[in-house]
């Protein structure tokens, strides 16, 4: 993850790594994309999230060249990716869901037969350490769980030195523990300056690894910042474990806060979101007024929580199509 500042344009479309302008692309008459900007610079990671069938794929796709834009455009370190032209080859790779390394081959084979294909690859010790792989070098590629794979993966897309890497579910199959080494070399390959564009259903990896992200539905963005900008923006939540004895029709309308029963872990839950300026103050008067009225009430809150969002608050409410909450301003 980078913490510096992001690089300025420069004349020729810039520091930046990938510039996507009011991308749009169908299939026949159905719009997948429809009209999508955002830039990668050098030494950033984007994640690119979304649901089910937003267009995240077909983005992807886009950028790295497999497909011509219906509309708007797509610049790679300045030039159009369609066709993978010659000039982008080096200078670009993906780690892909599938892999299309050959099962018989040890890792060591196989690690090889990457650098034979590269002009100024790593050293094949270098890929196996960066990989953890490195006591499974004469392993054959079949033998090798998935975690595994997929970290070979990604050894292989980056031992020629791109400058920018697309990363498609990186970590699926994934321990925890082998997800979090790979969390630290995806960190690493940022900060030595890789552009990296990820998608990932894991909120917490784009969490974790993100500069910057954006959240896809039907085709559109609908949010985007640093993860932390979003999840600031979307404001705190008050809930509580809906007392037996009070029907959500009961519960107190809070200044500030708009209110909901939801289910959670099967029994219903008391949730009250504060957005929009000053989230924090308008939360601690709502908690007040809400200890107010449980006191007169005699009711005890079980579990009373006051928290910020999290990127899955984010997410759901997007998926919810909620998202004109996510613009920001004080609701009642
Ligand atoms: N080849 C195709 N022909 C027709 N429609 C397609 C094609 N590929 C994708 N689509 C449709 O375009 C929309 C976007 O699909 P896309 O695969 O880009 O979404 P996604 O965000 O990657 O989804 P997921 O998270 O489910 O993988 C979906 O409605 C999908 O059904």
């Amino acid at each position: 993850m980078s913490t510096g500042q992001r690089p300025t344009a420069g004349p020729d479309g810039g520091e930046n790594a990938i510039t996507v302008r009011d991308l749009r692309q169908s299939y026949g008459d159905f719009e997948a994309v429809k009209g999508i900007s955002f830039e990668v610079a050098r030494g950033e990671l984007f994640a690119l999230l979304g649901t089910n069938g937003a267009g995240k794929t077909t983005t992807i796709e886009t950028v790295e060249g497999f497909r011509r834009p219906s509309g708007g455009s797509v610049r790679v370190f300045g030039l159009d990716p369609y066709g993978q032209p010659a000039a982008l080859r080096e200078r670009v790779d993906a780690v892909l869901q599938h892999s299309g390394s050959f099962p018989e081959l040890t890792v060591a084979e196989t690690v090889d037969l990457s650098r034979d294909l590269a002009a100024d690859p790593m050293d094949r010790d270098e890929v196996l350490a960066l990989t953890n792989l490195t006591d499974k070098a004469g392993v054959q590629v079949r033998q090798l769980s998935g975690g595994q794979r997929r970290r070979l993966d990604l050894g292989l897309a980056v031992l020629s030195r791109p400058e920018a890497l697309f990363l498609d579910e990186p970590t699926t199959g994934m321990d925890p523990e082998a997800r979090r080494a790979t969390w630290a070399t995806i960190g690493d390959l940022v900060r030595q300056g890789m552009a990296i564009v990820l998608t990932t259903h894991y909120l917490e990896e784009a969490e974790r690894l993100a500069d910057r992200l954006a959240i896809m539905h039907r085709g559109e963005i609908k949010v985007e910042g640093t993860p932390r900008d979003v999840v600031v923006r979307w404001g705190d939540r008050i809930g509580f474990l809906l007392p037996p004895d009070v029907r959500s029709e009961d519960l107190p309308a809070l200044p500030g806060a708009t209110g909901a029963v939801e289910m959670r872990g099967g029994q219903a839950w008391a949730a009250y979101t504060v957005r929009g300026d000053d989230a924090d103050g308008r939360a601690h008067r709502a908690m007040a007024e809400l200890m107010d009225w449980a006191r007169a009430r005699g009711t005890t809150l079980r579990r009373l929580e006051l928290r910020g969002a999290s990127l899955e608050d984010v997410f759901l409410s997007v998926a919810e199509g909620a998202t004109e909450a996510l613009a920001g301003g004080p609701r009642t």
